[in-house]
């Protein structure tokens, strides 16, 4: 329950018609959502607009309306905030709504195509170890130090983010780390937050069906760092084409992490095994348990935010030996018999696939097989398809692609856009298995012992989307069942 007066004082031009005086309970953005008492939120989207359901939030209870246009009828007992940016003022009104959570709390976030939840999780477990108490905002799962909360979102909209970091703020956190996504920062969801560290991971070819142009996908993640304030650090990866770039227009003080440029935050790797990482990170030497060339830029990053946070190098380092990275992201599984490496991951972009089946390559033996099962969503960027099926093939003994997600499309359209264009070196590496559980089946069936398989796509995800219907699917257990049918 809040003073509509109180909450307003951050939106610098608002003209209110109505009455001023009231008290609001709540705020919902889907009118179909508004209880009695509560300030409804019309927000444009992709598929409709809120202004359109403006009548029936006044119906279920709505007092209170922020617009961008005033609708013809006004009814006299509403009071109508007319705003020009309906998503930019309600960041702002939900940030006051909750007393101003991310002022009372050490906030981090963490944007870029691929590694966001990985160092958002890294960084959480990290500072768990090092005695504080945290919460954490991700695409896997959202968590108050013990208590894990189920995620839907990577960043959630605007009201439930500030609603949850409210409540990381009374359970006491005093740091948290979230996830920024590039919906999330295009559509305000992360407006008015007071960030203390953003880091950048990386950029590459993702979610052009939302933002249609790469430029405007880096335009979206670097208006996170336009954004920050003076007092606030900003990290990025100098070794990624736009990692200047996204810090060319920041107030921030700018840091750099990387493995081949002069950084702020060097590595270097000295040993790259199944077993984990041997880093050089600034003259000091750790051994860490995540995997792979991006995972030690994950850890680079992650040890940059800790020490712009003053933590000591030396502990940080201690603890970073401990950690094991996100559920879903390079998970490795043996089978009893065979010795056949089955790993999940959550590869679901071209570039993350490459990252992870180059990583394969390197610590595989040359005459080791690698067997990749991979699809890709429905109702999502069209581009990558192709492209994902071309790296499957290049850095693959043989390919099996299959559903994950199809949502509202025909899974079979999927896979003919899966192999659009496809070379006929390629083609003859390609299964076709519309069936994500026989894909997996089959794929440890062709294996040969010490053989390996990816399974790419879905990671921690325990569910098959299709037509509106989440059934329940997890490749891990899909993986162990079909390592335990081969042993029988
Ligand atoms: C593409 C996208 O981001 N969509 C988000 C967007 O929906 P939209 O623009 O399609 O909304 P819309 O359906 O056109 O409706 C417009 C407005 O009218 C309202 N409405 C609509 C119908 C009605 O009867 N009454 C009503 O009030 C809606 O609540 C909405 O506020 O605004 C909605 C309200 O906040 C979000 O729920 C929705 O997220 C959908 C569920 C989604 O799938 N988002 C994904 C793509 C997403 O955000 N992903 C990112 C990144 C993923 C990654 O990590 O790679 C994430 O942060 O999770
Ligand atoms: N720094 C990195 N660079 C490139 N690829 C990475 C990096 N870190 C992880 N990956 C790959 O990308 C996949 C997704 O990683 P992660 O979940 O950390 O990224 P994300 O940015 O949170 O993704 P999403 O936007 O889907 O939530 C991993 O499973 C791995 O294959
Ligand atoms: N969270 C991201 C990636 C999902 C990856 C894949 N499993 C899919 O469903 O496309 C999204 O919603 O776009
Ligand atoms: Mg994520």
């Amino acid at each position: 329950m809040q003073k509509l007066r109180q909450i307003l004082k951050d939106v610098k031009s608002v003209k209110v018609t109505g009455p001023e005086e009231i008290v609001i309970t709540g705020i919902e953005l889907d009118s179909r959502a508004v209880k009695a008492g509560m300030l409804f939120a019309a927000i444009a989207g992709s598929l409709t607009d809120g202004h359109n359901y403006i009548e029936q939030a006044i119906k279920n209870g709505a007092i209170a309306v922020l617009v961008s246009k005033l609708p013809e009828v006004l009814h006299e007992n509403v009071t109508y905030l007319l705003v020009s940016d309906t998503s930019e003022a309600l960041g702002l009104i939900a940030h006051a709504y909750y007393e101003y959570p991310s002022r009372n709390i050490v906030l981090v976030g963490v944007t870029g195509t691929n590694g966001k939840t990985t160092i958002a999780t890294l960084l959480f477990k990290l500072f768990r170890e090092l005695g504080y108490s945290c919460g954490l905002i991700s695409t896997v799962q959202n968590q108050v130090n013990d208590e894990v909360l189920p995620s839907e979102r990577t960043t959630p909209d605007a009201v439930n983010l500030n609603k949850l970091m409210n409540d990381m703020v009374e359970a006491g956190c005093s740091h948290v780390f979230m996830e920024c996504s590039s919906h999330a920062i295009h559509q305000n969801r992360i407006a008015g937050l007071e960030f203390n560290v953003a880091i950048f991971s990386n950029i590459t070819h993702d979610h052009l069906d939302y933002h249609h142009t790469f430029n405007e996908y880096i335009k979206a993640k670097k208006k996170f760092f336009d954004d920050l304030p003076a007092t606030a650090y900003a990290i990025s990866n100098i070794d990624d084409k736009r990692g200047v770039v996204m810090l060319q227009n920041t107030k921030a003080t700018r840091l750099y992490y990387g493995l081949k440029n002069l950084a702020d935050f060097k590595g270097r790797i000295i040993e790259n095994s199944l077993t984990g990482l041997l880093l050089n990170i600034n003259n000091q030497e750790v051994h860490c348990r995540l995997i792979g060339e991006f995972n030690a830029y994950n850890l680079l990053a992650v040890y940059g935010a800790a020490l712009s946070l003053n933590e000591p190098a030396e502990k940080v380092l201690v603890a970073l030996s401990n950690l094991t990275g996100a559920e879903g992201r390079f998970e490795y599984y043996v089978s009893v018999n065979d010795k056949i490496i089955g790993i999940v991951d959550y590869a679901h972009t071209p570039d993350a696939l490459l990252n992870v089946l180059t990583t394969i390559k390197e610590l595989r033996n040359d005459n080791e097989e690698v067997i990749t099962v991979v699809g890709c969503g429905g109702d999502r960027d069209k581009t990558k398809r192709p492209a994902m099926t071309e790296v499957a093939c290049e850095y693959s003994s043989k390919v099996i692609i299959t559903s994950d997600n199809p949502r509202s499309e025909n899974p079979v359209d999927i896979l003919d856009d899966m192999q659009a264009g496809l070379k006929s070196e390629h083609k003859r590496k390609l299964l076709v298995i519309e069936d994500r559980k026989q894909a997996i089946r089959t794929a440890t069936m062709l294996s040969q012992p010490g053989g390996i398989i990816l399974i790419a796509g879905k990671g921690h995800e325990k569910y098959q989307e299709i037509n509106g219907v989440k059934h329940h699917f997890d490749d891990k257990e899909e993986l162990l069942e079909a390592f335990q049918t081969l042993s029988k």
